[in-house]
């Protein structure tokens, strides 16, 4: 049996806390759904996931178990198994005693050796279940951990982080299990992380929470493709969104641009709707959205239709392997999303230090983090601010000026700087630091959210193209 899960106007307040640390939280989980909690650090995740387990109390607002009211009903009686990041396992049982132990409980008296050999098989643990704890690598401790919560047979699967000490490799392999375990079990399961690339394979629907508050529910590809607000944008996709700061400028003559401070985007005529809307936002700062893959680089004459041009200069090419990630400067001004992490850091010429600065460790990535956080301030505000280390203003870079050519390479490049975007590029493209390169934005690949960080355009109630 698989049950529904409900959660209707939910909130939690620790004692002495100001703020609830789960904010009126709604959501309807269906039976057999694999949903994912997805936030940053201390977002209320896990108090999401005890509260639905019976370990905390809920504050106000109700709990629905398959549409009965559950508040006060004991955990023992729910009938879930939880998986914790730290898989506690007893030291002293052996593999096949510690997933035994929960089904003393629930089937006193039975034989368990049938239900403990049926999991380890599902599992593919059965030459190890008669070691000790202290005789099993991590992946395979983890996977006796999910043993004990598979064997009882749960309506439901609570399962906080319980990949995040592994390391990258098991925890992409250990990924693709849970995935096939749950869906071939058909068993709900509530899944909690904050990396937000486990979240997007794993989940059938992603449930993303900021400082308690239930930002968005939806499918992985949605939350991609339709972030409600910036928020959402920032946080979901790898590399993180570009989010520039900008200004609408629609003078009553008609046509309309999108002014980053040194450069402008043009929008074609006649404007779209989406874009028509952008009208209103007129003297009020907002924030441009564009995703790496919709910028490339390119010469204008190869535009495509729905394509305009800007350009950029190179800061710094980070090589993938199958494909290249170029830091460009084009003198606009970041938009930082409080509480997510510092902006892309500052790049210096030396290569251990800018990946020092990649990691925000090292006194570079804390330097990028204060500046940052300079800039943190005065964005969303609207004040607005340079970035520190941007590109000195240069005629031919004026608002509504022709890019030049590739390669354009300017007479001094500061020493150090911050890119304001990054493109993806294949992994054969030859860029040194400073070369100018045009850049082509696909308009259907636009993101405008207002001052609050509300997603404006693509309008909330439309769907752009998801190919
Ligand atoms: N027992 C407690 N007493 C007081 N405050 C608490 C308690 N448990 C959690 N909190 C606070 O509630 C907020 C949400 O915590 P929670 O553990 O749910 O966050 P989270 O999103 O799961 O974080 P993480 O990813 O770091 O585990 C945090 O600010 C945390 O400090």
């Amino acid at each position: 049996m698989t049950r529904a899960i409900t959660l209707h106007e939910v909130s939690k307040y620790y004692p002495k806390q100001p703020a609830p640390a789960v904010d009126r939280f709604s959501l309807d989980i269906a039976p057999g759904e694999f949903l994912v909690l997805l936030g940053p650090s201390g977002c209320g995740k896990s108090t999401v996931l005890r509260m639905i387990a019976g370990l905390e109390d809920i504050t106000t607002g109700e709990l629905l178990l398959d549409g009965e009211y559950s508040n006060d009903l004991a955990p023992g009686d729910r009938k879930m198994a939880m998986v914790f990041q730290n898989f506690a396992l007893y030291p002293s049982m052996t593999s096949r005693e510690n997933i035994g132990f929960p089904l003393r409980f629930e089937m006193p008296g039975e034989e368990h050796g049938p239900r403990v050999d049926e999991t380890a098989r599902i599992l593919g643990i059965e030459e190890i279940l008669d070691r000790y704890p202290g005789q099993l690598s991590g992946g395979e401790r983890q996977r006796v951990a999910m043993g004990r919560a598979i064997s009882r047979h749960p309506s439901v699967f609570l399962m906080d982080e319980p990949l995040s000490n592994l390391d990258a490799k098991l925890r992409a392999h250990l990924r693709a299990e849970i995935a096939r375990l749950t869906h071939g079990m058909g068993v709900t399961t509530v899944y909690v992380t904050h990396d937000q690339a486990e979240a997007m394979s794993l989940g059938d629907r992603v449930a993303i929470m900021r400082s308690g508050v239930l930002q968005q529910i939806s499918s992985p590809r949605e939350a991609y493709h339709l972030p409600a607000n910036v928020f959402v944008a920032a946080f979901v996709g790898t590399p993180r969104i570009n989010l520039l700061q900008a200004t609408v400028i629609a003078p009553l003559g008609g046509g309309m641009w999108i002014d980053f401070g040194r450069q402008r985007l043009g929008l074609p005529e006649p404007l779209s709707l989406d874009h028509q809307m952008l009208r209103i936002q007129q003297g009020r700062p907002i924030i441009v959205g564009l995703r790496s893959e919709a910028v490339r680089i390119a010469q204008p004459s190869q535009a495509h239709a729905g394509e305009v041009v800007i350009s950029g200069i190179v800061e710094h090419v980070e090589y993938q392997g199958h494909e290249s990630l170029v830091h460009l400067n084009t003198g606009s001004r970041p938009a930082v999303v409080p509480e997510l992490e510092a902006p892309r850091p500052a790049v210096s010429s030396g290569r251990g230090a800018s990946r020092r600065a990649a990691n925000g460790s090292g006194g570079i990535g804390r330097l990028a983090q204060k500046a940052a956080r300079r800039i943190q301030s005065s964005v969303l505000d609207g004040k607005g601010s340079t970035v520190p280390g941007g590109v000195p203003p240069r005629p031919d870079h004026a608002p509504g000026h022709a890019p030049v050519s590739v390669m354009d390479r300017p007479a001094a490049a500061p020493e150090t700087q911050t890119g304001d975007l990054v493109v993806r590029t294949g992994p054969d493209i030859r860029l040194r630091r400073g070369d100018r390169v045009p850049l082509l934005v696909d308009l259907a690949h636009l993101y405008v959210f207002d001052h609050e960080g509300r997603r404006i355009c693509p309008a909330p109630n439309e769907q752009p193209r998801l190919e």
